[in-house]
């Protein structure tokens, strides 16, 4: 089932398209990563997509249903927008309680749950005006993922998390993934995203300039194998005498980006062995999504 689809969206600040005719389509169970520049358009469109502002032109339906005055899921979504707001003068379980109340829930062991997942049971009593950026981070996070909801919207999930809260978070939202939640999530920390989405969007001026599945972006990623010799010069040469194609890359190293050699590195180690020039060091170099997000903006 798609549980966001979105034809042809548009958002205009005067003349300027903050969204430009995107159509994205999610399907249930799926994490999708939404990256670009600041100012790119990820958080106007996850305000289309919760109901916050109106697109200028196109159609937008969450579960198969029409995004209207009349849309009334809003208890299967569960949302993270820019920095979260807490009642500062709460503690994070009574900022959660109010939560709860709104949401009318009936199952206490939620709070407690959701509480022991995001690692906030030291901070439970203290008020959030004094939380840390992350704890705000994960408090925000907790009122948002709190009612199980099966559709979870978030703008910059990670923002702020130390090294560990990240990973947790990652943990915590693939789980939910695995159940059955579905997940739209922006970020510019583009590293964690191809850690977490299956599905990643890029977004520059407002446009959706690509849309690839993980297994398309691996494979989209350059690759080559990264070679030192004693004698490079002389290594390169040997090396195009057997058909492989090399150069000598800024950094005065080998480099090859053939499939035979990238596929099967311990050949070329052989070869390079038999022929007296030993590898002092060999390793494949894979692109990561930071570099081939840049290359592909440009
Ligand atoms: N209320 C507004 N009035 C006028 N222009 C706006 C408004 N909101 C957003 N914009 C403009 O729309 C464009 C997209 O902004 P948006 O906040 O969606 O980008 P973003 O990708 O979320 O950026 P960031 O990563 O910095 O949050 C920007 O040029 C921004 O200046």
């Amino acid at each position: 089932m798609e549980i966001i689809k979105t034809e042809s969206l548009s958002k205009f600040y005067g003349v300027t398209p903050a969204s430009d005719n995107i159509s994205i389509h999610v399907n249930e169970g799926e994490i999708y990563g939404f990256i670009g520049l600041n100012g790119a358009g990820k958080t106007t469109l996850i305000r289309m997509l919760l109901g916050m502002i109106k697109p200028d032109e196109g159609e937008l339906s969450l579960f198969g249903k029409k995004m209207n005055p009349r849309f009334n899921l809003w208890n299967n979504v569960g949302y993270l927008v820019e920095t979260p707001n807490s009642y500062p003068n709460l503690s994070v379980v009574e900022n959660l309680k109010v939560y709860y109340h709104l949401r009318q829930l009936n199952d206490l062991s939620l709070l407690e749950s959701i509480i022991q997942d995001l690692k906030l049971v030291k901070y439970k009593n203290v008020k959030a005006k004094h939380l840390s950026l992350g704890n705000k981070q994960r408090l925000g996070l907790a009122k948002a993922l709190m009612h199980r909801p099966q559709l979870l919207i978030l703008d910059e999930p990670i923002n702020g998390l130390d090294p560990e809260g990240i990973v947790e978070v990652r943990e915590l939202l693939k789980k939910l993934a695995r159940n059955g939640s579905t997940i739209f999530l922006s970020s510019h920390i583009l590293g964690e995203v191809s850690k977490i989405a299956n599905r990643i969007g890029i977004i520059r001026n407002g446009k959706l300039i690509k849309e690839l599945t993980n297994q398309e972006l691996s494979e989209q990623l350059i690759k080559k194998v990264v070679v030192q010799t004693t004698d490079n010069t002389a290594a390169i040469k040997y090396l195009s005498s057997n058909n492989y194609a090399a150069v000598i890359n800024d950094e005065n190293e080998i480099e090859l980006n053939e499939k035979k050699a990238i596929l099967q590195p311990e050949n070329l180690s052989r070869i390079l062995t038999e022929a007296g020039f030993p590898p002092k060091q060999l390793y494949l170099f894979t692109e990561d999504l930071e570099m081939y997000f840049l290359r592909n903006i440009r």
